[in-house]
């Protein structure tokens, strides 16, 4: 018997594969592609050929590009758009959301300008109150969860409740969820991830080796935590999955975007380049500057998405970022 209705809105290669784990943890889930064509890959060969090839999806699964029939009699709605696009999304997805529905974020990223993050995005466009919107996050490279390699992940929520509940609708035989009420935690933890791993692509870039990205993770790590800390998040998070988890899984593996896109700056190409290489989305490739101006903001130094922002904005190259973190002015570790 089916747990319930969940409504997937992207069907990109995280909101097809985290509709697999939906799937298989008993929901009936509709998936909303923005191009048709999309839903009648995934309605009628049974994989996402765009997006997460070569990967059967289950009967539960199934597409359309009509908001309106993805959203009917769904309690639970999941957001997988590009973090940038969210704003602008929204309000064809609001009016079709049950209004007792909870609305969950899989992005990992802070919006350009309003540096809000996607919790905050929903919680302003939809009038939405804490206990209806939760983040899920943690180490889940997108085709190892398709293919049902063992994983775990945080969902989080303000309302503990929810949480569980929503634990309950996603823990699937290789998809293990823990709880959380540290929002601001795992989503900074999430988006922050993503400016660390285009760092450490650099470095791979640039042909250097382990010494070099284990100092990076860790710098990253200290300066992830600096921020989410005086914004409010517990520590013990970016300790956890969605921080310490999500950063070794995104900056060690190559089938991450965001490490593959600071690779290939590393080696040469320009971000034009590497943007018309890809149809993917590597969202720390915009949020570092919106992390950046958040750090100022908050008064926190950011060493790593500053100088991550200005190789983006080709003020300065990979390997003058490298100079750079190695001969700044020292100081003690725990700064
Ligand atoms: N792929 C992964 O392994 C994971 C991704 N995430 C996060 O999930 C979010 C979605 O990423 P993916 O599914 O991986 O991205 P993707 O690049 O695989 O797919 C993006 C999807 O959004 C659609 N899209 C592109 N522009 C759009 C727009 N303006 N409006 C609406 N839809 C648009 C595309 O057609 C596609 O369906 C991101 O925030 C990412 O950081 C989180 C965990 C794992
Ligand atoms: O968030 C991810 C893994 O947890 C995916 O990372 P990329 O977006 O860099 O592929």
């Amino acid at each position: 018997m089916s747990n319930g209705k969940v409504a997937v809105l992207g069907a990109g290669s995280w909101g097809t594969a985290f509709s697999m784990v939906l799937a298989d943890a008993g929901n009936d889930v509709t998936m909303w592609a923005r191009r048709e064509e999309v839903a009648a890959s995934i309605n009628d060969k049974r994989e996402n050929v765009d997006y997460l090839a070569g990967i059967e999806l289950p009967p539960a699964i199934s597409a359309t590009h009509d908001p309106e029939r993805a959203l009917a009699g769904a309690d639970v709605v999941v957001l997988a758009v590009p973090s940038q696009s969210l704003r602008d999304n929204l309000p064809a997805f609001l009016p079709y959301v049950e209004s007792d529905a909870v609305l969950v974020s899989l992005m990992k990223g802070v919006e350009l300008g309003t540096v809000k993050r996607m919790s905050e995005v929903i919680a302003e466009v939809g009038d939405i109150g804490p206990e209806r919107i939760a983040v899920i996050s943690g180490p889940n490279l997108a085709r190892e969860i398709a293919r049902r390699e063992p994983a775990a992940s945080v969902v989080a929520c303000a309302d503990e409740d929810v949480a569980t509940m929503l634990q309950s609708r996603c823990h699937s035989p290789a998809f293990r969820p823990y709880t959380s009420v540290d929002v601001l935690g795992c989503e900074l933890g999430g988006a922050y991830k993503n400016v660390v791993a285009l760092c450490v692509g650099m470095a791979v870039g640039l042909g250097f080796g382990d010494n070099t990205t284990a100092s990076l993770i860790t710098r990253g790590l200290a300066e992830t935590a600096r921020l989410a800390m005086r914004l409010g998040a517990n520590p013990l998070t970016l300790m956890g999955l969605a921080g310490l988890g999500d950063l070794v899984a995104t900056c060690s593996s190559p089938l991450s975007r965001n490490r593959t896109f600071g690779e290939k700056l590393g080696q040469g190409m320009t971000v034009e380049e590497i943007y018309a290489s890809t149809r993917q989305v590597a969202e720390g490739a915009k949020s570092c500057s919106s992390i950046r101006a958040l750090a100022e903001q908050s008064g926190v130094e950011a060493p790593i998405v500053q100088h991550v922002d200005e190789v983006l904005a080709g003020d300065i190259t990979t390997s003058e970022l490298m100079q750079s973190f190695i001969q700044r002015d020292t100081k003690a570790e725990i700064d």
